[in-house]
């Protein structure tokens, strides 16, 4: 059965009210139980509000939490992007620093630098393969000279230099394709690797290049300019290093352009 708790609470106040029950002992108690019941309505009471106002406050908290939360995973993405936008930018740098360090500016063969790389490396496989007693074909290196290119630069300037200089490089570079590998190894200097070749071979092939480049005329300011080249050649021999390599293929150079220039020379 549900208690109106109105409807109670007037018939006691009636009660407490009628002057002759005042001092009888069913209204004194009544009077005390219903102090009671009233005192224990208010704990309650406050009891609720302090639940209600410490849910709010835990609702608060959480949201607050939750989006301190969210905008610390909203910055931690945001870094992300662009530690992965600068780790991307950082590796680009990094292949074009390796390439600009590798590669000739101007004629964009090989530099120095990395056709001693490739040179090193064919090197040690030219040992191993001596090791194994394969001794038909070797490491080659031919060492190039343009002659008389100084004549170029004065007779037509720097820019026209260097544009003969580009042109040469690339027909150099187109003759020796699939077989080995050229870069520039400074001036008017280059060098070619052939990594297994006989010494017929290689001197048939740079003897190509030669003929190749002095059949090619380069046109500047209306005038022809007749190019040509001198070739030094070495090839691997046992107890070889890589210096006595080199200047054997510079001193058979040097015999090139001390027999005339344009010519090809086996050292
Ligand atoms: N335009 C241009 N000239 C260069 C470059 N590097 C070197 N040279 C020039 O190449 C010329 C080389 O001259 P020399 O060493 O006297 O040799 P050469 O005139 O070719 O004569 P031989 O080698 O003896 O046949 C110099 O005039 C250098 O300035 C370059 O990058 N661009």
């Amino acid at each position: 059965m549900k208690t109106d708790f109105t409807e109670l609470e007037k018939i006691i106040q009636d009660i407490l009210a009628v002057p002759e029950y005042r001092d009888h002992p069913a209204s004194k108690a009544l009077k005390q139980l219903w102090e009671i019941n009233q005192d224990q309505w208010h704990r309650m009471d406050r009891l609720t509000r302090l639940s209600d106002s410490y849910q709010d406050m835990m609702i608060q908290r959480e949201r607050s939490l939750s989006e301190r939360f969210d905008k610390h995973l909203r910055q931690l993405e945001k870094m992300t992007r662009i530690s992965d936008r600068y780790q991307r930018s950082l590796r680009q740098l990094n292949i074009e620093l390796e390439k600009t360090s590798l590669i000739d500016p101007l004629t964009e063969l090989p530099n120095r630098r990395m056709i001693m790389k490739r040179l090193s490396q064919a090197f040690e496989s030219q040992q191993e393969k001596h090791q194994q007693g394969d001794q038909v074909a070797n490491l080659v290196v031919a060492m190039i000279d343009i002659d008389y290119f100084k004549k170029v630069n004065d007779e037509f300037g720097h820019q026209v230099g260097d544009d003969v200089l580009i042109a040469l490089g690339q027909l150099m570079e187109k003759t020796v394709e699939g077989l080995g590998i050229i870069g520039r190894w400074g001036g008017e200097e280059f060098l070619v690797i052939l990594p297994s070749h006989t010494s017929a071979h290689a001197l048939a092939l740079m003897e190509r290049l030669r003929s190749n480049v002095s059949s090619y005329s380069f046109d500047a300011e209306n005038k022809t300019i007749q190019t040509s080249v001198s070739v030094g050649i070495a090839s691997y021999q046992a107890e070889d290093s890589m210096d006595t390599l080199l200047s054997r293929a510079d001193n058979a150079l040097y015999l090139a352009k001390s027999d005339g220039r344009n010519s090809v020379i086996l050292g």
